[in-house]
């Protein structure tokens, strides 16, 4: 029984990760009366299972379309869909991972990953448990379920916040730099296990970086903003075979994606 396939088949519908936006605009409210204009009129259909990355200058409103798709913000105008359901909250179809791991210090890493499937009304302590165990085997951290967050490495940490993504099963992993504060060689191999994590749960993935290889390497499509407003200026489909290794960061055609998104970003 593979962990993250192990769905009850009448929740078709809940696991369809698809994600419709249209015609999202947000405009923020300054303290002196003034109006940033943080995303105009971004329409995006997004399939189930697809991993899409998203790059784009500082402040071009990545994290803010992130936060409407995640439901912890709502639009100026426009909606989103996650399924055929519009999002108008937090839901637990929705695991989100940021570029700081946001541990609780005080908890394991085991009580950290259980944590948002603890917070559900019906949830079961004995398969919690065993799903946190499932995640740690995954995310190769097995055995240290009883540590502390500041007994990890910085990479080690990072897994455990993508582990806590995964314990409800989400059809739809929203990420947020999640690698961003790490070295080169520890984001290296981390790419590599979120692919094999990726293709394990048929999950979508949305997924900001600044960092074009990195979006290459992990993505099925990039997608660009120009500064802010932003909206989406580019929509790249990454034919690059799978599973991904050496090879492809090596190969011309590569090399050629990443030149042609470099050309579509503004500073
Ligand atoms: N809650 C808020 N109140 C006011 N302005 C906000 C708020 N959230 C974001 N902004 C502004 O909206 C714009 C877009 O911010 P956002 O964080 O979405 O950009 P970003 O592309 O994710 O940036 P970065 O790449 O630097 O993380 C910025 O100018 C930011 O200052």
């Amino acid at each position: 029984m593979s962990l993250l396939t192990d769905r009850n088949p009448t929740d078709a519908a809940r696991h369809d990760g698809s994600i419709t936006i249209d015609d999202v605009s947000m405009d923020f409210r300054t303290r002196d009366g003034g109006t940033i204009h943080a995303l105009t009129e971004s329409s995006l259909q997004i399939p189930s299972g697809q991993f899409i990355s998203v790059l784009g200058p500082s402040g071009c409103g990545k994290s803010t379309l992130l936060r409407i798709i995640a439901g912890l913000a709502a639009p100026t105008s426009g909606s989103v869909l996650i399924g055929t359901e519009t999002v108008n909250g937090p839901s637990r179809q929705v695991g989100i991972a940021f570029q700081t791991p946001a541990l609780l210090q005080w908890y394991t890493v085991a009580e950290n990953i259980g944590l948002p499937a603890k917070m559900g009304k019906n949830s079961h302590k004995g398969a919690v448990d065993a799903r946190v165990d499932g995640l740690l085997d995954m995310v190769k951290l097995s055995g240290l379920g009883q540590k502390y967050p500041r007994e990890l490495s910085g990479g080690m940490r990072q897994r455990v916040a993508i582990a806590r993504c995964l314990v409800n099963d989400p059809a739809v992993i929203l990420m947020d730099e999640p690698f961003g504060a790490l070295d080169a060689i520890t984001r290296e191999y981390m790419h590599d296990e979120l692919l094999s994590i990726w293709q394990a749960s048929g999950a979508t993935v949305f997924f900001i970086t600044h960092d074009i290889s990195e979006a290459v390497y992990l993505s099925d499509r990039v997608i660009v903003m120009s500064p802010r407003p932003g909206r989406i200026v580019a929509d790249m489909t990454i034919g690059l075979p799978r599973p991904r290794g050496e090879a492809t960061r090596q190969s011309p055609e590569f090399a050629r994606l990443a030149a042609d998104l470099r050309q579509h970003i503004s500073h």
